[in-house]
């Protein structure tokens, strides 16, 4: 089933309820800092949950930084509710990771 798009309230809600999360368009997105390799790891984690859930963040990795990037392709690149829901468990895969927020 596609997944529909969120009305702007919506968004603000569920980023509202995300700290560190910031919303870019109809996308959002967060960097941690984590040393280089770590980063790759971290990715690594990451990529199997989305894998598992079926959503899948674009995933930029630099020196000390990773940044992840989510946004629903199938809505026609807007945010729906599995953006949020894949944040979330970003979120708790980099802290058990030992990922720094930045
Ligand atoms: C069939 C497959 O599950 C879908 O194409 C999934 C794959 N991962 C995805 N990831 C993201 N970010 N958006 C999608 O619409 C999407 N669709």
């Amino acid at each position: 089933m596609t997944p529909q798009p969120l009305s702007e309230e919506q968004i603000v809600a569920h980023l509202a309820e995300l700290p560190g999360w910031e919303r870019e368009g109809q996308a959002i997105a967060r960097t941690f800092k984590h040393a280089y390799h770590e980063c790759v790891h971290l990715a690594m984690y990451v990529a199997a949950k989305a894998r598992e859930v079926g959503h899948h963040p674009d995933i930029h990795i630099t020196w000390q930084r990773i940044r992840f990037v989510i946004t629903t392709h199938d809505a026609g690149n807007r945010l729906t509710a599995k953006d949020f829901e894949l944040a979330r468990h970003i979120d708790v895969i980099a802290a058990g990771h030992g990922a720094e927020t930045v």
